[in-house]
C-alpha cells in the first residue's frame, strides 16, 4: 500500500487550510499526525479519503489519483468527527448494517472486532443510551472492522478513559502489518508517541517530520 501525496494545496475560500504537503506513507508503519486545533490534520485526513478534493496538487493511492482514476481509496476505513449510527440499533445491528452496505464482513468477525475495542457484542442497549466513550468505541470498531487497507482515525481516543486507551492501542497494534497503512490524528502529543511508530507534525497546514 502507498498513499503518495504530491504538493497538495487545499485552500477554502481563497483561505489555505493545507499548503504544498508532499509526503509518502507506506504500509507497515503507524503514522501519529500531531499540532493544535486548526492546524489541518482533519483537513488532510479528508483529503486522503477523498472526502474532498486538493484545489492543486495530487493525492494517489497505489498511484491512482483520487478524484480522477478513483473516487475513494477501494478499502479503507474512517473515524471522522461523529460517525453517523442509527440511535435505535443496538452496537452489533449498526455494524452489521454497516458491514453490509460495504459487501460483508463475518458476524464473528463484527462480535470479535466489538470484543477488540472493549465493548459487549451481546450489549442490548441501544446507540442513543451508549455513553460518549462507547459511541467513541463503536466508530472505532467501525472504522477497523474488515481490516481493511487503509484506516484513518481522526482524534480516536478523544472521549477514552485511560483504560480504554489502552485497549485501542493494543486493538490498533493488532492490525499492524507489512501492507496496512494506519493514520492516527491526535492533539495529544505524548499521547500520540506512543501511540504511533512515526510522529508527523502539522503547523497551518503544513506538514513536518519528527525524528
Ligand atoms: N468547512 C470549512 N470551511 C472553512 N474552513 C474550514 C472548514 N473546516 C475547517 N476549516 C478550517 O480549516 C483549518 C484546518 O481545520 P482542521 O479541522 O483540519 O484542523 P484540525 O487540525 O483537525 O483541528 P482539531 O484539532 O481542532 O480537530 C482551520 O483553520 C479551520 O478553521
Amino acid at each position: 500500500m502507498e498513499i503518495k501525496l504530491e504538493h497538495v494545496t487545499k485552500k477554502i475560500k481563497g483561505v489555505p487550510v493545507l499548503q504544498d504537503v508532499t509526503k509518502t506513507f507506506t504500509g507497515g508503519c503507524i503514522y501519529g499526525l500531531s499540532g493544535k486545533n486548526g492546524c489541518g490534520k482533519t483537513m488532510l485526513m479528508r483529503t486522503m479519503a477523498g472526502l474532498i478534493y486538493p484545489t492543486s496538487g495530487a493525492v494517489k493511492i497505489n498511484g491512482k489519483t483520487l478524484g480522477k482514476d478513483i473516487s475513494f481509496p477501494p478499502s479503507m476505513g474512517l473515524l471522522i468527527e461523529n460517525p453517523a449510527f442509527l440511535r435505535g440499533y443496538t452496537g452489533l445491528e449498526n455494524l452489521e448494517i454497516l458491514a453490509k452496505v460495504q459487501g460483508g464482513v463475518p458476524q464473528d468477525e463484527i462480535r470479535a472486532t466489538l470484543e477488540q475495542v472493549g465493548l459487549d457484542p451481546d450489549d442490548k442497549r441501544k446507540y442513543y443510551k451508549y455513553s460518549l466513550g462507547m459511541r467513541q468505541r463503536l466508530g472505532i470498531a467501525a472504522a477497523i472492522m474488515g481490516k481493511p487497507d487503509i484506516i484513518l482515525l481522526d482524534e480516536p481516543i478523544n472521549a477514552i478513559d485511560a483504560e480504554g486507551v489502552s485497549v485501542i492501542r493494543d486493538a490498533i497494534r493488532a492490525l499492524m502489518d507489512d501492507e496496512r497503512i494506519i493514520i492516527i490524528a491526535c492533539h495529544d502529543k505524548e499521547e500520540m508517541e506512543y501511540m504511533a511508530d512515526t510522529v508527523l507534525h502539522m503547523s497551518e497546514g503544513r506538514l513536518e517530520e519528527e525524528a
